[in-house]
């Protein structure tokens, strides 16, 4: 049985008056039955894993970098994100894919360095809207599947997250039926790349919200989500993590 994973990708948003959030939002689930995770911009990491106390919450960065250490200005590194009380780090999002051409490469790189830091990678895929009117989308996103997934991979330290270019703060979604048969069809790849293929956890991402979580969150094989704009306020991010709690 997979445990489910509700979790918030600030982006680059988040001061350190925003930590209330994260008090808020352990208050409101003092003993989730899910796991919760916020992706935090690398300013707030060690700030929020003080903030969240004895709360089983999760903290994640956004991005690393594939090396220990080194002369690489600005970067930051996944022993970096260990040491500042991070578990789990983003890798290759969409929008770390368009702003800084991150590659499938680059991200299995990048996802295996987090592996060797002890974190586990949550690996962001998905195809833009061009590709998904032209009939592309199941190959688009079984190849960036195949191509960011590094060896050694587990499902312990492995999740993956499903999210449309296109959906992403756009308030469009996708239908249940194309959800499914995307996370059907990285489920089935998964068994071709993985022993552990059943245990990785498969997150939906893009304009996940109270209002819609519910329907998502029967769809098969959606393990939870990965949400940004409604995870930076827990009025907002509270309902989903209580809808994925319902599940
Ligand atoms: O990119 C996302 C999470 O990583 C999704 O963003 P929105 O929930 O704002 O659409």
């Amino acid at each position: 049985m997979r445990r489910k994973l509700a979790a918030g990708n600030w982006k680059m948003n988040g001061l350190v008056d925003d930590l209330s959030e994260i008090k808020a939002l352990t208050e409101a689930h003092p003993d989730p039955d899910v796991d919760m995770l916020i992706c935090a911009p690398a300013t707030l990491i060690a700030q929020m894993a003080w903030a969240r106390g004895t709360h089983a919450l999760q903290i994640g960065g956004q991005t690393c970098h594939a090396e220990r250490s080194g002369a690489h200005t600005g970067d930051i590194s996944a022993p970096m994100l260990r040491d500042a009380g991070a578990s789990h780090v983003l890798v290759g999002h969409s929008e770390r894919r368009t702003d800084h051409g991150e590659t499938d490469a680059d991200v299995a790189g990048q996802a295996a360095a987090a592996h060797a830091a002890g974190l586990v990678a949550v690996i962001c895929i998905g195809e833009t809207l061009d590709q998904r009117e032209s009939g592309h989308a199941l190959t688009v996103i079984t190849d960036q599947l195949r191509g960011s997934l590094p060896p050694g991979a587990t499902a312990a330290n492995t999740v993956i997250a499903y999210e449309p270019v296109w959906a992403i703060g756009t308030g469009k979604v996708p239908t249940t039926e194309q959800i499914g048969e995307v996370h059907g069809t990285l489920r089935a790849t998964l068994r071709d790349l993985m022993k552990q293929a059943e245990g990785v956890r498969l997150l939906y991402g893009g304009s996940v919200k109270g209002s819609n979580a519910g329907e998502i969150f029967a769809v098969a094989d959606v393990d939870g989500a990965l949400v940004g704009g409604a995870s930076l306020k827990a009025a907002d991010f509270s309902p989903i993590v209580s809808a994925l709690e319902n599940a």
